[in-house]
């Protein structure tokens, strides 16, 4: 698999949660990790103040270094006058009662069929938070997103087509919307869940579009993206900023966004469960190297940009490792990054570079984890499955072993649906903001440089043969 240039962006109004305790894993294989404590101490986590108030002040979103994992936001919003009361051992708030409560699952979305595949990249490559261009080329993302998604069609297509000729998002998503409804309400919360796909149906444009309509007086923003990425949660919740700049009625409406929530106990013991459960089919489960594979990102996410993600990753291994510990299971383990995309460095270790390491080191037994989403999807059915496992099996382990994705897994829902309870009280306003986007003061000059410097480009990539086929080595 592959992947493209990237991109920054500040992050947004976050609402944290529970933190988990520390612990250190000790060095297992030769790639393993050292688990430290770091998730404790070193909480760098890269958060632009987001400016949004009309009134002129900003608000600020920032982590305390008294809480562990816990944003705070600071500056006045809409609620913050409103008075919560607790009415029962749920911790639901009674002040909610009357409230139209909302809560938008966002996700990345995925073609249903193999004629979708080609539009769905495009969506994907246009997206200005996967390739991130320069200013003065941002007018070449669009016609660099059709060359790209049409390039790279065919090879998805083949990928989709060996999982039943579709990605199988939709309908999980869904299913865990109803899930997560049905938990809320046992908690005594009434909500209308609504489903926003970053690049296919139903899109985030259309969930905030019917957000609207049934006039939903409180919001809860979920990317089911347990890590925060810029360029999937960060992504998805700029779509919202540039509606809520935009609207009346977004600016005014309360909303707490959920950035991440790996840390929470919840996904920590399922995901635990999980994995216990699959090494209990080993034979001797003892000796199985537990191999977290999570999504890779740009190397330059990470170390320009200041994508959190890579932070997040080892953390929340490290919290896992931590409670199967507890749980007197002392596997080794290792963490590498998968489905990389294009020329450009991308996280490292490698997936498949790993895979064979441990192969040639003697490793028998291997137990994949997918660790960075939580539905299955075509990296987990396609590429896990089948290329690792190929892979894994010709470099000399002898068992292997997958552990599924937590789709709807009760106790998962149950703690997404208490994160969604804990999110509702610090929803505040959004307000408008000051568009940040110089564009449009833009003089003659720099227009013209501008299309000078786009069209020497544009000639390079889209008419020289020889560059063309370069690109598509590397697309493919
Ligand atoms: C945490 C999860 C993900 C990160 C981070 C991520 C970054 C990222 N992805 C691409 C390019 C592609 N992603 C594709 C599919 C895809 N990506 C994720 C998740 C993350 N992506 C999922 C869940 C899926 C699958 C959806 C499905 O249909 O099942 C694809 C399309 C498939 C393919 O052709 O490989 C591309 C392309 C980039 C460039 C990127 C970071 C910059
Ligand atoms: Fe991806």
């Amino acid at each position: 698999m592959e992947r493209g240039i990237l991109g920054s962006r500040g992050a947004v109004q976050i609402l944290g949660s529970k933190t988990g305790a520390a612990m250190s894993c000790g060095k297992t294989t030769s790639t393993s990790f050292t688990c430290s404590t770091k998730h404790e101490l070193n909480l760098h986590v890269n958060v632009k103040p987001l400016q949004l108030a009309t009134d002129g002040s900003s608000r600020l979103a920032y982590k305390t270094p008294v809480l562990k994992n816990q944003w705070n936001l600071s500056a006045s919003s809409s609620s913050a006058n409103v008075v919560t009361t607790f009415d029962d051992d749920k911790g639901v708030p009674s002040s909610f009662a009357e409230e139209k409560i909302g809560v938008l699952l966002l996700n990345l979305g995925g073609p249903e069929t193999l004629d979708d595949v080609q539009p769905f990249l495009f969506n994907l490559f246009a997206d200005p938070d996967i390739i991130r261009l320069p200013r003065l080329f941002r007018f070449l993302q669009r016609p660099l997103a059709k060359l790209i998604s049409t390039f790279r069609a065919p090879k998805s297509k083949e990928g989709y087509a060996s999982i039943g000729g579709g990605s199988p998002l939709r309908k999980i998503t869904d299913e865990q919307a109803n899930a997560l409804k049905i938990a809320l309400e046992k908690k005594k919360l009434n909500a209308n869940i609504y489903v926003g796909m970053r690049y296919w149906y139903p899109f985030t444009e259309e969930a905030i579009d019917q957000i609207k309509k049934d006039n939903i007086s409180k919001l809860v923003v979920l990317p089911l993206y347990p890590q925060y990425s810029i360029s999937t949660s960060g992504s998805s919740i700029r779509v919202l900023q540039n509606v809520v700049k935009e609207d009346s009625y977004f600016s005014g409406l309360p909303i707490s966004i959920i950035e991440s929530w790996y840390q929470r106990d919840g996904y920590v013991k399922s995901m635990a469960d999980l994995i216990e459960k699959e090494l209990s089919a080993f034979s001797n489960p003892e000796e199985v190297m537990i191999f977290f594979s999570a999504h890779g990102v740009p190397l330059t996410y990470v170390q320009d940009a200041g994508d959190p993600y890579r932070d997040q990753m080892e953390d929340c291994i490290s919290l896992i490792m931590g409670e199967l510990r507890s749980r007197g299971i002392l596997n080794g383990h290792t963490l590498a990054y998968q489905s990389r995309v294009g020329p450009v460095q991308w996280l490292k270790p490698y997936t498949d570079e790993v895979l064979v390491e441990l192969g040639q080191n003697g490793v028998k037994s291997l137990l994949a984890v997918p660790v960075s989403f939580v539905s299955e999807h075509i990296e987990t059915l396609e590429e896990i499955d089948m290329e690792y496992k190929e892979l894994a099996l010709e470099s000399g382990i002898e068992n292997w072993g997958r552990v599924p994705a937590l789709g709807c897994t009760s106790t998962f829902i149950s703690d997404l649906a208490d994160a969604v309870v804990e999110a509702l009280p610090s929803a505040s306003a959004l307000g408008t903001r000051k568009p940040e986007d110089t564009d449009s003061s833009m003089d003659l000059m720099h227009y013209l440089t501008k299309m000078f410097f786009g069209s020497i480009l544009a000639f390079i990539l889209l008419l020289s043969p020889r560059l063309v086929s370069a690109f598509r080595n590397t697309m493919l």
